[in-house]
C-alpha cells in the first residue's frame, strides 16, 4: 500500500506533460511537511540515544583502542557506543565544514575485496614498521574480540580506494582511525574522496561536544530504503533513519524512496545504471517510465524535479554543503537551457528564492510545460545514450 501511494504521487508528479495544474505537487509538499520532523527535532523530542558523554565511560577498564595513536589535534576521542562497540566521539564543538581528520593510509592491497588472501594481508603487514604493527594488532572485531583472521581484520578495517579513470574499486586500504567511525544513515561527517596516500574527513554539519562521528558507509544510501541499506551494510544500524516503527522511519523511506524515482526520472535508470523492471513500485504506469528511459522529460519537469531532491534531502538531513554544490551545477546548467521566454523568466525567479523550498515551489509552475529547447534537449541526451551503450 505504502509504496503504491509512493508510486501514485510520484506518477502524478512526474507526468511527462499535461495541463498545468499542480494538485501532486502540493499534495506531496503538504504530505512531506505534515508528519516530518526534522532530524534535530526528532533528537530532541525522543530518546534517541545519540549522544554518549565521554565521561560515563571514564571508569572503563584500559582497551586496546587506548594505545591507538590519535593525532593530538584530533576534535574526537574513542569511547563505547552502545550497541556498535566503539566510536569516536567529537571533544569539541565542530563546525559544518571543518576537516575532521587527515589520516595517511597504513598499507594498501591491489585486488578486488573477494580476491584478497590472509598471505596478501600477511605481506602487507610485514613490510610495515615494528610500531606500526603494533597499532594493527590492537584491532578488535567490533571493540571486542580479537580477529580470528587477518583478511577479517582488513575487511572490517578497510576502505575501498577508486579508480579515478576507471571508477572501479581495484584497491582497498587500511586507515586504523577512520575505521574506528560508525556508520549513520543520516550523518554528520563525510568522507568525500580517498586516494593511494590519504583519507580525510570532513563534519556535514555543527556538531556538539560529546556527539558521535558517524559516516555513511555506502555512497547511494540516500535512495535507498531501510532494509535494503541493512542488507548491504550486513548490521543493522540503529541510527534516526532506521528506528523501526517510527513516523520518522517511515517517512524516511518514502523520501529515499521518492528520491530514487526523481533521479530515474531526470537520468533514464536507476542508480546501479540498470532499468527498472515493468513490476517497479517506483512508476505506476509504463509510460511515464518510458518516457524516462527515452529522455522525454521536459527540461521544465526536469527542473522542478531536481528542486524537489533538494528539498526531499534537506529534509531528510542529508544536504550538506558539498552535496548542494555537486547538485547545484546539474541545476544552473538546467536552467541557462529554457528557450521559452516565460519558462525562462519563471526560473529567474524562483532562482531567487531564498530556500530550496521555495524556490522548488515556485518552479513547480514549469511542471508538465513544453519548451522550446525540449526537442533539442532529448536529442542530445538519446545521442548521448546510444554513445555510451545503455
Ligand atoms: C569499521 S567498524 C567501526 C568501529 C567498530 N564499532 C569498532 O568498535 O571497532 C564497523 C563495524 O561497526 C559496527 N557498526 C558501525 N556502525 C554501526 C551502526 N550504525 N549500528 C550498529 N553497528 C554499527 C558494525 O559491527 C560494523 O561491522
Amino acid at each position: 500500500m505504502l509504496c503504491w501511494e509512493i508510486g501514485h504521487r510520484l506518477e502524478e508528479f512526474a507526468a511527462p506533460t499535461r495541463d498545468v495544474t499542480y494538485p501532486a505537487l502540493e499534495h506531496l509538499k503538504c504530505f512531506v511537511r505534515s508528519t516530518l520532523h526534522t532530524p534535530s527535532e526528532f533528537r530532541s523530542s525522543t530518546n534517541f540515544p545519540r549522544e554518549v558523554s565521554p565521561a560515563a565511560y571514564r571508569m572503563s577498564k584500559p582497551h586496546p583502542y587506548r594505545a591507538l595513536k590519535i593525532p593530538k589535534n584530533a576534535p574526537f576521542t574513542l569511547n563505547p557506543s552502545p550497541g556498535k562497540g566503539w566510536g569516536a566521539f567529537a571533544t569539541q564543538s565542530i563546525n559544518a565544514g571543518t576537516m575532521i581528520l587527515v589520516e595517511e593510509l597504513l598499507f594498501i592491497i591491489r585486488k578486488a575485496h573477494e580476491a584478497i588472501t590472509e598471505i596478501d594481508v600477511g605481506a602487507a603487514v610485514q613490510q610495515l614498521t615494528a610500531q606500526q604493527k603494533n597499532q594493527v594488532l590492537l584491532l578488535r572485531d567490533n571493540a571486542s574480540k580479537p580477529f580470528s583472521h587477518m583478511t577479517e581484520a582488513f575487511a572490517e578495517n578497510s576502505f575501498a580506494i577508486q579508480d579515478r579513470e576507471q571508477l572501479q574499486t581495484r584497491a582497498h586500504g587500511l586507515f586504523l582511525l577512520h575505521s574506528r567511525i560508525n556508520h549513520s544513515c543520516v550523518p554528520n561527517c563525510k568522507i568525500p574522496t580517498n586516494n593511494e596516500e590519504h583519507v580525510a574527513s570532513y563534519a556535514t554539519r555543527d556538531i556538539a561536544v560529546g556527539e558521535e562521528l558517524t559516516f555513511c558507509y555506502e555512497g547511494d544510501f540516500e535512495l535507498r530504503r531501510r532494509h535494503d541499506r541493512h542488507q548491504r551494510l550486513r548490521f543493522v544500524c540503529d541510527c534516526i533513519a532506521c528506528l523501526p516503527n517510527t513516523p520518522y522511519q517511515e517517512l524516511s523511506d518514502m523520501r529515499r524512496t521518492l528520491l530514487r524515482g526523481l533521479q530515474y526520472l531526470t537520468l533514464g535508470h536507476d542508480f546501479d545504471g540498470q532499468r527498472q523492471d515493468s513490476n517497479s513500485s517506483i512508476f505506476l504506469h509504463a509510460e511515464w517510465k518510458e518516457a524516462a528511459e527515452t529522455f522525454r522529460i521536459p527540461i521544465g519537469t526536469r527542473l522542478a524535479c531536481d528542486l524537489l531532491v533538494m528539498v526531499l534531502l534537506e529534509e531528510e538531513g542529508l544536504l550538506d554543503e558539498m552535496m548542494v554544490e555537486r547538485l547545484r551545477l546539474t541545476i544552473s546548467t538546467s536552467i541557462t537551457l529554457f528557450k521559452t521566454g516565460r519558462n525562462a523568466w519563471i526560473t529567474r525567479l524562483a532562482m531567487e528564492r531564498q530556500t530550496w523550498s521555495a524556490k522548488f515551489g515556485f518552479a513547480s509552475r514549469l511542471y508538465g510545460c513544453e519548451d522550446a529547447a525540449d526537442a533539442g534537449i532529448v536529442a542530445k541526451l538519446q545521442m548521448l545514450s546510444l554513445l555510451r551503450g545503455r
